[in-house]
């Protein structure tokens, strides 16, 4: 299903003789991740764990939402929207996002004012449907964004307003869920045992992926079909072991960035989804890839030089899907006065797969370690089997640095910081008044 292969000056060092060195470790982490119950480990079971009436209360939401609403409003940060983001730009159109569902907005993923108030103004003459999706009930930015959106939904819908509020949050913790009860608004669970950055296959992810006109039976059965192929504890069979293994290998030999390439501009949130994956997975004790990310070939014309010829100090892991169904073609010119008649009735397709295989050659004689990812097609089926193939490899790769693939005790850091001061200008306010 995933194809996986290594492009480097010393190729044979790195493939053939570490995999089998590395029996004995992965398989003391595969039983590890098996059997971690304590731990935030419920994504690994539940493509298979969800029933058809999981499903079925998600899409029936759904339906309910698309017939009363032109556009949901989706308010979450980090993994409680890069995932919705991400398949729902890999899957729709490029300039037509809501074909078979409707615009599907986010928001409270960042503190702009100028954002919220065209996202506000964008909703004058239209309905709306919010989900307010956060784990933890408690992120500023959210927060922030949902007293705002709840205060506009009662302006425009009164007393119906909380029929069109859907809360995503834990099932036992935390304030959003207390808000929620409080204020009678509909609930859905991000299960406890599912950490943000792993929670993309749950409410979470599929209810603002359902409402964009995206088929979630297909994203899971090819979730559920990599939790199969992934399984098994044979580093030969098992591709999320060999990526993980691979990625592991090019870091002890001084590799300090991973650059996550593709050529399909639709996959460009995807790349956003798995920064934070293994950028919060993979970044603490001092350790870690630092996770970074290029959409080709826009960015060979501006960091291809660096990529090429600069500090040495990246591999790349280009993400590949071979079928992409819609395509274009170069028209003939009788002139030809462009010189591209070489090129007519050649689609644009093919010319970009082309353009992949010379960048890929370019950039391995330059000295950069290249990790290919090839998926059959970009499809919801394709799409779901790669984010779980990204997960699972991430949680492998965390455990072979040695630091715990769930947690990511840094961010409070930054959180504390911006609640001092924050705090502090208020109490100066007060003093002031
Ligand atoms: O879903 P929430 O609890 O609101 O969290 C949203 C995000 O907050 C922080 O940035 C965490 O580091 C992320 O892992 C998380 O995805």
């Amino acid at each position: 299903m995933i194809h996986l292969s290594l492009t480097t000056k010393f190729n044979e060092q790195l493939f053939d003789v570490n995999f089998m060195n590395f029996t004995d470790t992965i398989s003391s982490i595969h039983h590890h991740l098996e059997v971690a119950e304590d731990e935030l480990t419920g994504w690994l079971k539940l493509p298979m764990n969800m029933t058809i009436d999981d499903l079925n209360a998600i899409q029936f939401l759904s339906e309910e939402i698309k017939e009363n609403a032109d556009v949901l409003v989706v308010i979450g940060i980090g993994g409680s929207f890069l995932g919705a983001k991400a398949v729902r730009e890999a899957l729709s159109p490029n300039f037509t996002k809501n074909q078979n569902g409707i615009e599907v907005l986010f928001v409270g993923h960042n503190l702009s004012g100028s954002y919220m108030k065209h996202l506000i103004e964008s909703l004058h003459h239209r309905d709306f449907y919010v989900n307010v999706i956060s784990k933890s009930g408690a992120t500023l930015e959210t927060s922030v964004a949902f007293r705002i959106l709840r205060q506009y939904s009662v302006e425009r819908y009164g007393q119906n307003a909380k029929q069109r509020v859907i809360v995503t949050t834990d099932p036992e913790n935390g304030l959003l869920r207390e808000i929620a009860i409080a204020q009678g608004f509909r609930r859905l669970d991000i299960p406890s045992n599912i950490g943000g950055r792993y929670s993309l296959l749950t409410p979470v992810g599929l209810l603002p992926i359902s409402v964009a006109g995206i088929n979630i039976t297909e994203i899971l059965q090819g979730a559920c079909q990599a939790a199969i192929d992934l399984e098994v504890d044979d580093i030969e069979k098992n591709e999320a072991y060999r990526y993980a293994l691979l990625r592991y290998k090019l870091y002890s030999h001084g590799y300090q960035v991973e650059l996550l390439a593709s050529f399909e501009p639709r996959l460009s949130y995807i790349h956003e989804w798995w920064k934070q994956l293994f950028g919060e997975s993979e970044g603490k004790d001092k350790k870690g890839l630092f996770p970074a990310s290029v959409n080709y070939s826009t960015d060979l014309h501006s960091l291809g030089q660096f990529i090429q010829e600069g500090n040495p100090l990246l591999f790349e892991t280009f993400l590949h899907f071979n079928n992409i169904s819609e395509d274009y073609y170069i028209p003939f010119n009788r002139v030809d006065d462009d010189d591209l008649n070489y090129l007519s009735h050649r689609s644009l397709n093919e010319i970009n797969a082309i353009s992949k295989q010379g960048t890929v050659l370019a950039h391995a004689q330059g000295g950069v370690p290249i990790i290919q990812i090839e998926l059959e097609k970009l499809d919801a089926f394709h799409i779901g089997y790669l984010i779980y193939f990204f997960m699972k490899a991430c949680a492998i790769s965390a455990y072979l640095i040695d630091v715990n693939p769930f947690n990511q005790p840094g961010v409070e850091a930054y959180k504390s910081k911006i609640s001092d001061l924050l705090n502090l200008e208020s109490i100066v306010n007060l003093v002031a008044e």
